[in-house]
């Protein structure tokens, strides 16, 4: 094929949206990054790179403010867009938290009781996991802590995930007055099977990052903390152990005493990243060692069945998202973002149902019957 038969242009075209002012070094923000390849001796390939998009709101466990939704957007064009990215490395800062979902305090002071402002926001929330899923580079979630809520949803959109020990995974919108639906519900069974998807969704139960990797959410977990030198793994969580009196207890936490002592010798530890970063690596290599369009359809073949349900609940979502900021979210978020005022971070249920099967209204005296009052 000679492709100078005919007149072409020459210039190599830029195909990103969005310039630097979605990324920021200062938290709370997002921080793109482009690092080296490297091979397994640790040596950088020229000209090829990761793209790392890292959630930087520490204090608040990763949780993303709307500014820091629309970072996410931007981070996963301008790597989708970029020839020289190899894969996308999404994680987050620091050692607690990949991410713990939606911004509470945004939701509770901003968002509850305005609706329409958080159709808007949903607007973006679903353009970041349409954003994850049309990446044209694998991405990795590089689980640096928990992926709680909305962090579990947009950690469910990427394609592998590599996971410290010490993460947890599970959801908390039931809890503090939201639904999964930013992705989970529509993910989550792919990975657990209908059942564990069901409870994992339902009961904000959070579960250890081994149980995750023997069930199927993730592909690797390993160790973080360091003791006098040596990896150790997480003592908090059984792994030396599969069966206990014909129960599977691999993955479990240890409970009483022994989840206290575990407690105090994490806290004698510290935390090393490296082989998790070795993890991250291993994968880059092998994906930088294919045909880079045959992967892509690939990923894309698999994705499409994450796609399949998301596509079809992401409008509906959105609506039944906003609507709810009138009333369970506006209960769940204040009693959350309120908890140092009133000492209680979640309303009592107890009383919220009993209030509606008496069929009373949505008013300010259920509001005050079920939330706790502020500390003198
Ligand atoms: C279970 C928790 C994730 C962790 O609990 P714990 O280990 O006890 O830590 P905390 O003391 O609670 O948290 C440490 C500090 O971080 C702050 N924090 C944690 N999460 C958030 C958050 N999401 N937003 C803002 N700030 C957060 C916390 O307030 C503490 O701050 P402090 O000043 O007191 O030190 C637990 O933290 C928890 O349940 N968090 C809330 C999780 C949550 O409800 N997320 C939002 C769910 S809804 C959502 O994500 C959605 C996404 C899109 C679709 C619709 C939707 O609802």
């Amino acid at each position: 094929m000679d492709l100078n038969k005919w007149p072409r242009q020459t210039d190599i075209k830029d195909h990103d949206i969005f310039d630097d002012a979605h990324f920021m070094s200062e938290a709370p923000g997002v921080i793109y990054e482009k690092k080296a390849v490297t091979d397994p001796g640790g040596n950088p390939v020229q000209g090829l790179y990761t793209a790392w998009i890292t959630l930087n709101n520490p204090a608040q466990y990763n949780s993303y403010t709307t500014k820091m939704v629309k970072g996410v957007i931007a981070g996963f064009h301008r790597a989708s867009m970029d020839r020289s990215v190899v894969a996308v490395v999404f994680t987050g800062a620091g050692d607690r938290a990949f991410c713990t979902g939606g911004n509470t305090k945004e939701y509770a002071e901003y968002y509850s009781g305005n609706p329409s402002e958080y159709a808007l926001y949903m607007d973006l929330f679903n353009g970041m996991v349409d954003g994850i899923l049309m990446c044209k580079k694998p991405v990795i979630c590089r689980v640096n802590g928990m992926r709680v809520a909305g962090g579990q949803e947009i950690g469910m959109a990427c394609d592998i995930s590599l996971a410290s020990d010490l993460a947890v995974f599970g959801q908390a919108g039931p809890r503090h007055g939201s639904a999964p639906v930013g992705g989970s519900t529509d993910f989550i069974h792919w990975y657990l099977g209908m059942e564990r998807a069901m409870w994992n969704c339902i009961s904000c139960e959070l579960w250890s990052a081994y149980k995750m990797a023997h069930l199927g959410l993730i592909s690797k977990v390993v160790p973080v903390l360091k003791k006098d030198g040596e990896f150790m793994r997480n003592p908090q969580v059984i792994t030396d152990q599969f069966v206990d009196g014909g129960q599977i207890v691999y993955g479990e936490f240890v409970q009483g005493q022994a989840a206290a002592e575990a407690r105090k010798l994490v806290k004698e530890c510290s935390v090393d990243f490296s082989l998790l970063d070795a993890a991250v690596n291993e994968v880059v290599w092998t994906l930088t060692n294919l045909f880079p369009h045959c992967l892509m359809m690939s990923v894309d073949g698999v994705r499409a069945k994450k796609k399949f349900f998301w596509d079809q609940s992401k409008l509906a979502s959105r609506h039944w998202l906003a609507a709810n900021m009138m009333s369970e979210a506006y209960l769940g978020f204040n009693a959350f973002n309120n908890k140092k005022l009133t000492g209680k971070d979640q309303i009592d249920f107890i009383r919220y149902r009993q209030l509606l099967s008496e069929a009373r209204p949505f008013d300010q005296e259920l509001v005050d019957a079920v939330m706790a009052p502020r500390r003198e």
